[in-house]
Protein backbone atom coordinates (compact mmCIF):
# COMPACT_ATOMS: atom_id res chain seq x y z
CA UNK A 1 0.00 0.00 0.00
CA UNK A 2 1.54 3.39 -0.95
CA UNK A 3 0.58 6.61 0.94
CA UNK A 4 0.66 10.09 -0.67
CA UNK A 5 2.06 12.38 1.44
CA UNK A 6 2.31 16.41 0.75
CA UNK A 7 5.78 16.79 2.24
CA UNK A 8 5.15 20.53 3.15
CA UNK A 9 2.58 19.42 5.64
CA UNK A 10 4.76 16.54 6.98
CA UNK A 11 7.83 18.79 7.81
CA UNK A 12 5.28 21.65 8.94
CA UNK A 13 4.98 19.11 12.24
CA UNK A 14 9.11 20.24 12.66
CA UNK A 15 9.01 22.92 15.46
CA UNK A 16 12.78 23.84 14.26
CA UNK A 17 12.93 25.29 10.92
CA UNK A 18 13.42 22.45 8.41
CA UNK A 19 14.25 22.27 4.75
CA UNK A 20 14.22 18.92 2.44
CA UNK A 21 16.96 18.73 0.16
CA UNK A 22 17.97 16.46 -2.81
CA UNK A 23 21.01 14.85 -3.62
CA UNK A 24 22.00 17.94 -6.22
CA UNK A 25 21.99 19.74 -3.08
CA UNK A 26 18.60 21.43 -4.35
CA UNK A 27 15.87 22.54 -1.88
CA UNK A 28 12.55 21.23 -3.00
CA UNK A 29 10.50 22.40 0.30
CA UNK A 30 10.95 24.25 3.15
CA UNK A 31 8.12 23.91 6.69
CA UNK A 32 6.50 27.06 8.07
CA UNK A 33 8.79 27.27 10.81
CA UNK A 34 12.02 28.02 8.29
CA UNK A 35 9.65 30.57 6.28
CA UNK A 36 8.89 32.31 9.52
CA UNK A 37 12.35 31.83 11.14
CA UNK A 38 14.06 33.76 7.99
CA UNK A 39 11.09 35.62 6.64
CA UNK A 40 11.17 33.96 3.16
CA UNK A 41 8.81 32.16 1.52
CA UNK A 42 9.22 28.91 0.22
CA UNK A 43 9.13 29.61 -3.22
CA UNK A 44 12.03 31.85 -2.60
CA UNK A 45 14.36 28.64 -1.55
CA UNK A 46 12.61 25.88 -3.37
CA UNK A 47 14.96 25.08 -6.74
CA UNK A 48 17.57 26.99 -5.22
CA UNK A 49 20.51 24.64 -3.74
CA UNK A 50 21.46 24.96 0.15
CA UNK A 51 25.12 26.06 0.10
CA UNK A 52 23.70 29.72 -2.13
CA UNK A 53 21.00 30.18 0.68
CA UNK A 54 22.51 29.45 3.88
CA UNK A 55 26.27 29.98 2.90
CA UNK A 56 26.02 32.51 -0.07
CA UNK A 57 28.27 30.39 -1.57
CA UNK A 58 28.56 29.05 -5.15
CA UNK A 59 29.87 25.52 -4.23
CA UNK A 60 29.09 23.00 -1.59
CA UNK A 61 30.32 23.58 1.99
CA UNK A 62 32.36 20.35 2.19
CA UNK A 63 34.10 21.81 -0.60
CA UNK A 64 35.26 24.54 1.49
CA UNK A 65 36.44 22.30 4.14
CA UNK A 66 33.21 22.66 6.26
CA UNK A 67 31.77 19.36 7.55
CA UNK A 68 29.04 18.99 5.38
CA UNK A 69 25.78 17.11 6.64
CA UNK A 70 24.36 16.76 3.01
CA UNK A 71 27.36 14.61 2.36
CA UNK A 72 27.67 12.85 5.47
CA UNK A 73 23.90 11.63 5.15
CA UNK A 74 24.14 11.06 1.24
CA UNK A 75 26.86 8.89 2.09
CA UNK A 76 26.29 7.51 5.17
CA UNK A 77 22.54 7.33 5.08
CA UNK A 78 22.63 8.00 8.61
CA UNK A 79 21.89 11.04 10.85
CA UNK A 80 24.47 13.65 10.72
CA UNK A 81 25.09 16.74 13.16
CA UNK A 82 27.42 19.66 12.78
CA UNK A 83 27.60 23.32 14.43
CA UNK A 84 27.59 26.21 11.30
CA UNK A 85 27.98 29.40 10.61
CA UNK A 86 24.96 30.63 8.21
CA UNK A 87 23.98 34.19 6.51
CA UNK A 88 20.61 35.16 5.63
CA UNK A 89 19.58 37.22 3.15
CA UNK A 90 20.68 40.38 4.59
CA UNK A 91 24.04 38.78 4.97
CA UNK A 92 23.61 38.60 8.57
CA UNK A 93 25.83 35.54 10.42
CA UNK A 94 24.31 33.21 12.61
CA UNK A 95 25.56 30.27 14.48
CA UNK A 96 23.36 27.18 14.33
CA UNK A 97 23.22 23.69 14.90
CA UNK A 98 21.76 21.49 11.27
CA UNK A 99 20.86 17.61 12.22
CA UNK A 100 20.86 16.18 8.80
CA UNK A 101 18.44 13.21 9.09
CA UNK A 102 18.40 10.65 5.99
CA UNK A 103 14.67 10.40 4.62
CA UNK A 104 13.80 8.30 1.85
CA UNK A 105 10.36 8.66 -0.62
CA UNK A 106 8.32 5.41 -1.14
CA UNK A 107 10.04 4.78 -4.57
CA UNK A 108 13.71 4.86 -2.54
CA UNK A 109 15.06 8.30 -3.47
CA UNK A 110 17.09 9.58 -0.88
CA UNK A 111 16.75 12.98 0.60
CA UNK A 112 18.23 15.18 3.23
CA UNK A 113 16.08 16.59 5.74
CA UNK A 114 17.82 19.28 7.34
CA UNK A 115 16.71 20.69 10.98
CA UNK A 116 18.12 24.09 11.96
CA UNK A 117 19.15 24.76 15.39
CA UNK A 118 19.64 28.57 15.94
CA UNK A 119 21.74 28.80 19.00
CA UNK A 120 20.89 31.96 21.10
CA UNK A 121 24.03 35.11 21.01
CA UNK A 122 25.57 34.07 23.96
CA UNK A 123 26.30 30.39 22.70
CA UNK A 124 28.51 32.25 19.53
CA UNK A 125 30.71 32.79 21.67
CA UNK A 126 32.51 30.89 23.90
CA UNK A 127 33.74 32.89 27.26
CA UNK A 128 35.90 32.16 29.98
CA UNK A 129 36.09 35.12 32.62
CA UNK A 130 36.53 38.44 30.20
CA UNK A 131 38.61 35.99 27.37
CA UNK A 132 36.33 35.33 24.51
CA UNK A 133 36.89 32.22 22.33
CA UNK A 134 36.28 33.49 18.64
CA UNK A 135 36.71 31.97 15.41
CA UNK A 136 34.37 31.66 12.08
CA UNK A 137 36.88 29.50 10.10
CA UNK A 138 35.53 25.36 9.29
CA UNK A 139 38.02 24.10 11.39
CA UNK A 140 37.36 26.19 14.67
CA UNK A 141 33.53 25.10 13.63
CA UNK A 142 34.54 21.73 13.98
CA UNK A 143 36.64 21.87 16.60
CA UNK A 144 33.64 24.03 18.41
CA UNK A 145 31.29 21.54 17.51
CA UNK A 146 33.69 18.26 18.93
CA UNK A 147 33.74 20.16 22.56
CA UNK A 148 30.46 20.53 22.68
CA UNK A 149 29.80 17.33 22.27
CA UNK A 150 32.65 16.01 24.14
CA UNK A 151 31.52 18.32 26.74
CA UNK A 152 27.84 16.70 27.19
CA UNK A 153 29.59 13.35 28.11
CA UNK A 154 30.99 13.00 31.27
CA UNK A 155 34.52 11.46 29.72
CA UNK A 156 37.96 12.29 30.49
CA UNK A 157 39.06 14.31 27.68
CA UNK A 158 42.67 15.29 26.22
CA UNK A 159 43.07 18.47 24.17
CA UNK A 160 46.26 18.13 22.00
CA UNK A 161 47.66 21.22 19.73
CA UNK A 162 50.94 23.25 19.68
CA UNK A 163 51.80 26.16 22.51
CA UNK A 164 49.57 28.92 22.58
CA UNK A 165 46.64 27.40 20.23
CA UNK A 166 43.86 28.05 23.50
CA UNK A 167 44.08 24.71 24.77
CA UNK A 168 43.03 26.54 28.54
CA UNK A 169 40.05 28.24 26.49
CA UNK A 170 38.44 24.98 25.41
CA UNK A 171 39.09 23.22 28.81
CA UNK A 172 36.69 25.80 30.05
CA UNK A 173 34.02 25.57 27.03
CA UNK A 174 34.11 22.01 27.87
CA UNK A 175 33.33 22.97 31.23
CA UNK A 176 30.72 25.28 30.23
CA UNK A 177 29.00 22.77 28.03
CA UNK A 178 28.95 20.07 30.67
CA UNK A 179 26.03 19.58 33.05
CA UNK A 180 28.89 20.49 35.60
CA UNK A 181 29.43 24.02 34.71
CA UNK A 182 28.09 25.38 37.91
CA UNK A 183 30.73 23.47 39.81
CA UNK A 184 33.79 24.82 39.94
CA UNK A 185 36.62 24.85 37.20
CA UNK A 186 40.06 23.94 38.67
CA UNK A 187 43.58 24.53 36.94
CA UNK A 188 46.47 22.28 38.11
CA UNK A 189 49.19 23.80 35.80
CA UNK A 190 51.83 20.49 35.88
CA UNK A 191 54.27 22.00 34.21
CA UNK A 192 55.11 23.79 37.27
CA UNK A 193 54.27 21.96 40.72
CA UNK A 194 57.60 20.51 42.45
CA UNK A 195 57.67 17.06 43.12
CA UNK A 196 57.53 17.63 46.43
CA UNK A 197 54.29 19.40 47.05
CA UNK A 198 52.40 17.21 44.57
CA UNK A 199 50.69 15.51 46.86
CA UNK A 200 49.71 18.22 49.37
CA UNK A 201 48.61 20.94 46.28
CA UNK A 202 46.52 17.79 45.04
CA UNK A 203 45.38 15.83 47.44
CA UNK A 204 45.75 18.38 50.01
CA UNK A 205 47.11 17.53 53.97
CA UNK A 206 46.20 17.79 57.33
CA UNK A 207 47.45 19.93 60.06
CA UNK A 208 50.46 19.30 61.12
CA UNK A 209 51.47 16.64 58.25
CA UNK A 210 55.02 17.89 57.76
CA UNK A 211 57.50 20.03 59.26
CA UNK A 212 56.00 24.20 59.47
CA UNK A 213 52.42 23.06 57.98
CA UNK A 214 50.10 24.75 60.22
CA UNK A 215 46.68 23.96 59.28
CA UNK A 216 44.22 21.72 57.29
CA UNK A 217 44.39 22.07 53.87
CA UNK A 218 42.20 21.11 51.05
CA UNK A 219 43.68 20.10 47.76
CA UNK A 220 43.03 21.00 43.82
CA UNK A 221 41.15 17.31 43.66
CA UNK A 222 38.92 18.04 46.30
CA UNK A 223 38.28 21.42 45.49
CA UNK A 224 37.31 20.03 42.01
CA UNK A 225 34.30 18.01 43.61
CA UNK A 226 31.37 18.32 41.37
CA UNK A 227 33.09 19.78 38.60
CA UNK A 228 36.19 19.86 36.31
CA UNK A 229 39.65 19.30 36.95
CA UNK A 230 42.03 20.20 34.18
CA UNK A 231 45.48 19.05 34.17
CA UNK A 232 47.47 21.95 32.08
CA UNK A 233 50.96 20.32 30.36
CA UNK A 234 50.25 17.02 31.87
CA UNK A 235 52.95 15.57 29.36
CA UNK A 236 55.72 17.39 31.82
CA UNK A 237 54.25 15.50 35.13
CA UNK A 238 57.51 13.30 35.94
CA UNK A 239 56.67 9.59 36.33
CA UNK A 240 56.84 9.31 40.04
CA UNK A 241 53.61 12.30 39.91
CA UNK A 242 52.18 10.04 37.19
CA UNK A 243 51.62 7.24 39.35
CA UNK A 244 50.32 8.83 42.06
CA UNK A 245 48.02 10.68 39.62
CA UNK A 246 46.42 8.10 38.19
CA UNK A 247 45.56 6.24 41.71
CA UNK A 248 43.95 8.82 42.13
CA UNK A 249 41.69 9.03 38.85
CA UNK A 250 41.24 5.28 39.10
CA UNK A 251 39.79 5.39 42.26
CA UNK A 252 38.34 8.60 42.82
CA UNK A 253 39.45 8.24 46.27
CA UNK A 254 42.19 9.64 48.10
CA UNK A 255 43.80 10.52 51.47
CA UNK A 256 45.21 13.86 52.41
CA UNK A 257 48.35 14.15 53.59
CA UNK A 258 48.61 13.17 56.76
CA UNK A 259 45.24 12.06 57.45
CA UNK A 260 43.87 8.61 58.27
CA UNK A 261 40.46 9.03 56.32
CA UNK A 262 39.67 8.30 52.92
CA UNK A 263 37.72 10.55 51.11
CA UNK A 264 36.24 10.88 47.77
CA UNK A 265 35.06 13.27 44.94
CA UNK A 266 33.30 13.38 41.86
CA UNK A 267 35.43 14.79 39.32
CA UNK A 268 35.44 15.62 35.64
CA UNK A 269 38.89 15.37 34.43
CA UNK A 270 40.27 17.49 31.07
CA UNK A 271 44.58 17.70 29.95
CA UNK A 272 45.84 19.67 27.98
CA UNK A 273 49.25 19.09 26.44
CA UNK A 274 51.41 20.02 23.10
CA UNK A 275 53.62 16.75 23.05
CA UNK A 276 52.60 13.11 21.52
CA UNK A 277 51.89 11.18 24.76
CA UNK A 278 51.83 8.13 22.82
CA UNK A 279 55.15 8.84 21.56
CA UNK A 280 56.42 9.95 24.80
CA UNK A 281 54.89 6.23 26.19
CA UNK A 282 56.74 4.28 23.73
CA UNK A 283 60.01 5.83 25.08
CA UNK A 284 58.70 5.13 28.82
CA UNK A 285 58.63 9.08 29.40
CA UNK A 286 54.76 8.84 30.04
CA UNK A 287 52.62 5.64 31.44
CA UNK A 288 50.35 4.43 28.97
CA UNK A 289 47.87 3.27 31.48
CA UNK A 290 47.95 6.92 32.46
CA UNK A 291 47.16 7.72 28.68
CA UNK A 292 44.35 6.24 28.35
CA UNK A 293 42.86 7.00 31.70
CA UNK A 294 43.38 10.97 30.79
CA UNK A 295 41.99 9.77 26.60
CA UNK A 296 38.62 8.46 26.61
CA UNK A 297 38.21 11.49 23.98
CA UNK A 298 40.91 13.19 22.02
CA UNK A 299 40.22 16.51 20.80
CA UNK A 300 43.04 18.48 18.19
CA UNK A 301 43.17 22.27 18.74
CA UNK A 302 44.54 23.21 14.86
CA UNK A 303 47.05 25.93 14.30
CA UNK A 304 46.27 29.33 13.65
CA UNK A 305 47.98 28.83 10.19
CA UNK A 306 45.33 26.38 9.42
CA UNK A 307 42.36 28.79 10.12
CA UNK A 308 43.58 32.01 8.86
CA UNK A 309 39.86 33.24 8.00
CA UNK A 310 40.14 33.74 12.43
CA UNK A 311 43.39 35.91 12.46
CA UNK A 312 41.08 39.14 12.12
CA UNK A 313 38.43 38.12 14.26
CA UNK A 314 40.71 36.30 16.79
CA UNK A 315 43.17 40.41 16.21
CA UNK A 316 39.93 42.44 16.87
CA UNK A 317 38.82 40.77 20.36
CA UNK A 318 42.66 41.10 21.84
CA UNK A 319 42.99 44.95 20.72
CA UNK A 320 39.99 45.36 22.40
CA UNK A 321 41.45 43.46 25.66
CA UNK A 322 44.34 45.86 25.27
CA UNK A 323 42.89 48.80 24.80
CA UNK A 324 40.56 48.24 27.86
CA UNK A 325 43.10 46.92 29.69
CA UNK A 326 45.92 50.05 28.87
CA UNK A 327 43.10 52.39 28.67
CA UNK A 328 43.13 53.66 25.25
CA UNK A 329 41.33 51.75 21.23
CA UNK A 330 43.70 50.39 18.38
CA UNK A 331 42.57 49.06 14.85
CA UNK A 332 44.83 47.36 12.64
CA UNK A 333 44.33 49.01 8.93
CA UNK A 334 43.65 46.79 6.11
CA UNK A 335 47.55 46.67 5.07
CA UNK A 336 48.65 45.73 8.46
CA UNK A 337 45.33 43.03 8.82
CA UNK A 338 46.76 41.57 5.30
CA UNK A 339 50.46 41.17 6.85
CA UNK A 340 48.83 39.41 9.65
CA UNK A 341 46.42 36.80 7.31
CA UNK A 342 49.50 35.95 6.07
CA UNK A 343 51.97 34.91 8.50
CA UNK A 344 52.41 31.65 10.16
CA UNK A 345 51.96 32.24 13.83
CA UNK A 346 54.10 29.29 15.28
CA UNK A 347 52.94 30.71 18.58
CA UNK A 348 49.28 30.46 17.48
CA UNK A 349 47.43 33.22 19.47
CA UNK A 350 49.61 33.64 22.22
CA UNK A 351 52.26 35.10 19.66
CA UNK A 352 49.55 37.21 18.33
CA UNK A 353 48.50 38.86 21.36
CA UNK A 354 52.11 39.46 21.97
CA UNK A 355 53.06 41.22 18.52
CA UNK A 356 49.42 43.45 18.91
CA UNK A 357 50.59 44.32 22.38
CA UNK A 358 53.98 45.01 20.95
CA UNK A 359 52.39 47.03 17.74
CA UNK A 360 50.03 49.18 20.60
CA UNK A 361 52.59 50.32 22.20
CA UNK A 362 54.75 51.62 19.48
CA UNK A 363 51.81 52.91 17.19
CA UNK A 364 52.23 56.61 17.24
CA UNK A 365 48.18 56.94 16.47
CA UNK A 366 45.04 54.66 16.78
CA UNK A 367 45.85 52.41 13.53
CA UNK A 368 47.96 49.99 13.70
CA UNK A 369 50.45 50.29 10.47
CA UNK A 370 52.34 47.13 9.24
CA UNK A 371 55.67 49.29 10.63
CA UNK A 372 54.81 48.58 13.82
CA UNK A 373 54.25 45.03 13.55
CA UNK A 374 56.62 42.76 14.53
CA UNK A 375 59.85 42.21 11.94
CA UNK A 376 58.98 38.56 11.62
CA UNK A 377 55.34 39.72 9.87
CA UNK A 378 56.69 42.44 8.17
CA UNK A 379 59.21 40.52 6.62
CA UNK A 380 56.87 38.17 5.02
CA UNK A 381 56.09 40.71 2.30
CA UNK A 382 55.10 38.01 -0.48
CA UNK A 383 51.58 36.83 0.56
CA UNK A 384 50.13 33.59 -0.42
CA UNK A 385 47.97 33.45 -3.73
CA UNK A 386 44.72 33.43 -1.91
CA UNK A 387 45.17 36.34 -0.23
CA UNK A 388 47.62 38.23 -2.59
CA UNK A 389 44.83 41.03 -4.06
CA UNK A 390 45.41 40.81 -7.86
CA UNK A 391 42.98 43.29 -8.56
CA UNK A 392 42.11 44.65 -12.54
CA UNK A 393 44.28 47.55 -13.48
CA UNK A 394 43.35 50.70 -14.40
CA UNK A 395 40.54 51.21 -17.67
CA UNK A 396 39.32 47.18 -17.09
CA UNK A 397 37.27 47.69 -14.46
CA UNK A 398 34.78 45.42 -15.99
CA UNK A 399 37.10 42.81 -15.33
CA UNK A 400 36.76 40.89 -11.87
CA UNK A 401 40.27 39.00 -10.54
CA UNK A 402 41.83 36.05 -11.25
CA UNK A 403 41.89 34.56 -7.61
CA UNK A 404 38.04 34.90 -7.21
CA UNK A 405 37.16 32.15 -6.89
CA UNK A 406 39.35 30.91 -4.91
CA UNK A 407 38.72 33.86 -2.60
CA UNK A 408 35.32 32.53 -2.29
CA UNK A 409 36.02 29.34 -1.24
CA UNK A 410 38.48 30.42 0.80
CA UNK A 411 36.11 32.70 2.73
CA UNK A 412 32.88 30.14 2.18
CA UNK A 413 31.18 32.15 -0.17
CA UNK A 414 31.07 35.64 2.21
CA UNK A 415 31.22 38.44 -0.12
CA UNK A 416 32.11 41.04 2.33
CA UNK A 417 35.00 39.54 3.48
CA UNK A 418 36.52 38.71 0.40
CA UNK A 419 35.75 42.68 -0.78
CA UNK A 420 37.85 43.47 2.19
CA UNK A 421 40.68 41.46 0.93
CA UNK A 422 40.43 43.19 -2.30
CA UNK A 423 39.71 46.10 -1.03
CA UNK A 424 36.46 46.90 -2.68
CA UNK A 425 32.96 47.28 -1.40
CA UNK A 426 30.97 44.38 -1.39
CA UNK A 427 28.79 45.60 -4.48
CA UNK A 428 31.52 45.72 -6.57
CA UNK A 429 32.04 41.46 -5.86
CA UNK A 430 28.55 41.44 -6.05
CA UNK A 431 28.34 42.34 -9.76
CA UNK A 432 31.82 40.69 -10.57
CA UNK A 433 30.16 37.77 -9.88
CA UNK A 434 26.95 38.37 -11.72
CA UNK A 435 29.06 38.94 -15.02
CA UNK A 436 30.61 35.85 -14.79
CA UNK A 437 27.43 33.62 -14.16
CA UNK A 438 26.11 36.03 -17.25
CA UNK A 439 29.32 34.39 -19.46
N1 LIG B 1 40.01 31.38 19.83
C1 LIG B 1 40.54 32.33 20.63
N2 LIG B 1 39.95 33.53 20.70
C2 LIG B 1 40.48 34.52 21.47
N3 LIG B 1 41.59 34.37 22.23
C3 LIG B 1 42.20 33.20 22.21
C4 LIG B 1 41.72 32.09 21.42
N4 LIG B 1 42.54 31.04 21.58
C5 LIG B 1 43.50 31.44 22.43
N5 LIG B 1 43.31 32.74 22.84
C6 LIG B 1 44.19 33.51 23.74
O1 LIG B 1 45.54 33.10 23.44
C7 LIG B 1 46.31 32.96 24.63
C8 LIG B 1 46.85 31.55 24.71
O2 LIG B 1 45.76 30.66 24.93
P1 LIG B 1 45.87 29.39 25.93
O3 LIG B 1 46.66 29.74 27.15
O4 LIG B 1 44.51 28.83 26.12
O5 LIG B 1 46.75 28.45 24.98
P2 LIG B 1 47.33 27.00 25.30
O6 LIG B 1 47.10 26.19 24.08
O7 LIG B 1 46.73 26.49 26.58
O8 LIG B 1 48.87 27.29 25.46
P3 LIG B 1 50.00 26.37 26.19
O9 LIG B 1 50.06 25.05 25.46
O10 LIG B 1 51.26 27.15 26.00
O11 LIG B 1 49.55 26.26 27.61
C9 LIG B 1 45.39 33.35 25.77
O12 LIG B 1 45.61 34.73 26.05
C10 LIG B 1 43.99 33.14 25.20
O13 LIG B 1 43.06 33.98 25.81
Amino acid sequence: MSIGLDVGSVLNIQQNPMVLINRDYRIIAANRAYQDAYGVRADEVVGKCCHEISHHSPVPCHMCGEDCPHQAVFNTGEAHEVRHIHYDHQNHAEHVRIRGHAIKDQDGNAYLGEEIIRLPRQEEEITCGELRMVGRSPAFMRCLHHLEMAGRTDASILLSGESGVGKELAANALHQFSVRASGPFITVDCASLPETLFESEILGHERGAFTGCLGRKCGLYEMAHGGTLFLDEVGELPLAMQAKLLRVLETGSFRRLGGAETLHADVRVVAATNRNLLEMATQRAFREDLYYRLAAITIDLPPLRERREDIAGIAKVLLDRIGRNWGGGWSLSKEAEIRLCAYDFPGNVRELRNILQKAAALADGPVIQPRHLDWAVSRKAALPTAERPSLPGPGKTGLHPDNLDELLRRYHGNRRQVADVLGVCERTVYRWLQRQTAG
